[in-house]
């Protein structure tokens, strides 16, 4: 067993709450070991001025950090799951995907407090296409304010930006301890979440056996065999993540079921499905969905949405 574990992390107030977990459950699983945490500055935390969407690229809030594992210098990472290309760098795996208990998404609106209550044209704000598509899904008379920065940065914006709502991931909140914020958590035929939303992901070099094996407890298998349904669902339909569609996998009794939702960025057009299969097949089935989703009419929505970005 190795003596020192170093995990490297980015600064945000969310990333430090999620590395802080990790080295917790590690310092009392290894109480000799050595658990050591390095910030870092990733690409996605130095450009806040520009919507997500435009910036593009993958692994923006990941990159860094991997260089950094593949040189030696950390031993692994905790990213939210939902930031991780679905695709790893050569030399890294996803050493543990742990237990998801809130995978969906918020409205924090202190004054409306539900969806259904909010006025027309009401401002709600959100940087993500996958919230803005299916609000106006169901609210086509909202207007979406362009909402970015870290979660703290983002609730406060909720008064400075004079914003009826906003939108964030439930997991986020509840792990920084704001979710006395939440008025209401969307109901999945509203909202479909991101891929990967609310679980963390362990990530460390793919030879280094020693920490895999540390590793292996963290690990939740049904919330992997979900997970990795919804990534090969993504990694099929694109794999990039500002594209709107929201996807949610639920493991248990050998069973994996995929909901999923590709829209149009103005809500209108939309493709929704679902797949149940064997937890064994979970990537083929993230697979299968994705292009039985495209060739009823995804294809369609996502090439108009290539044409307005270029
Ligand atoms: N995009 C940033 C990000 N990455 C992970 C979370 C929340 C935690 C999670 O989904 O695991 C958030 C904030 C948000 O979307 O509101």
């Amino acid at each position: 067993m190795k003596q020192k574990l170093v995990i490297g992390t980015r600064g945000s107030k969310l990333a430090l709450w999620q590395a802080n977990h990790v080295a917790a459950c590690l310092r009392e699983r290894y109480p000799e070991v050595t658990i050591e945490l390095k910030n870092m500055v990733t690409t996605g935390d130095k450009i806040l001025d520009v919507p997500l969407a435009k910036i593009g690229g993958k692994g923006l809030f990941t990159k860094e950090l991997e260089v950094a594992m593949l040189s030696g210098e950390i031993d692994l990472a905790v990213h939210s799951l939902k930031d991780m290309p679905t695709e790893l760098p050569e030399g890294l795996v996803l050493a543990a995907v742990t237990n998801r208990v809130d995978p969906g998404d918020a409205l924090i609106s202190p004054k409306y407090k539900t969806l259904d209550k909010l006025p027309a044209k009401a401002r709600v704000g959100t940087s993500s296409l996958r919230r803005k598509a299916q609000l106006l899904n169901a609210r086509p008379d909202l207007t979406i304010v362009d909402l970015r920065g870290n979660l703290d940065t983002r609730l406060k914006k909720l008064t400075t930006e004079n914003l009826d709502a906003i939108l964030l991931a439930v997991a986020g909140l509840r792990r920084l301890g704001w979710d006395e914020h939440i008025t209401q958590v969307l109901p999945q035929d509203v909202c479909l979440p991101a891929v990967g939303q609310g679980a963390l992901a362990i990530e460390a070099r793919g030879n280094d056996a020693e920490t895999l094996a540390m590793l292996e407890f963290l690990n939740h298998e049904p919330t992997r065999q979900a997970t990795l349904a919804e990534r090969a669902f993504l990694a099929e339909v694109e794999g990039g993540c500002q594209i709107p569609i929201g996807v949610y996998g639920q493991a248990g009794d050998g069973e994996v079921t995929l909901n999923a939702v590709i829209m149009s960025p103005d809500g209108k057009e939309v493709v929704r499905d679902t797949l149940t299969g064997q937890v064994e097949n979970a990537p083929k089935l993230g697979r299968m969905l994705a292009v039985r989703m495209l060739e009823s009419g995804g294809r369609e929505i996502l090439a108009k949405l290539f044409e307005i970005e270029k």
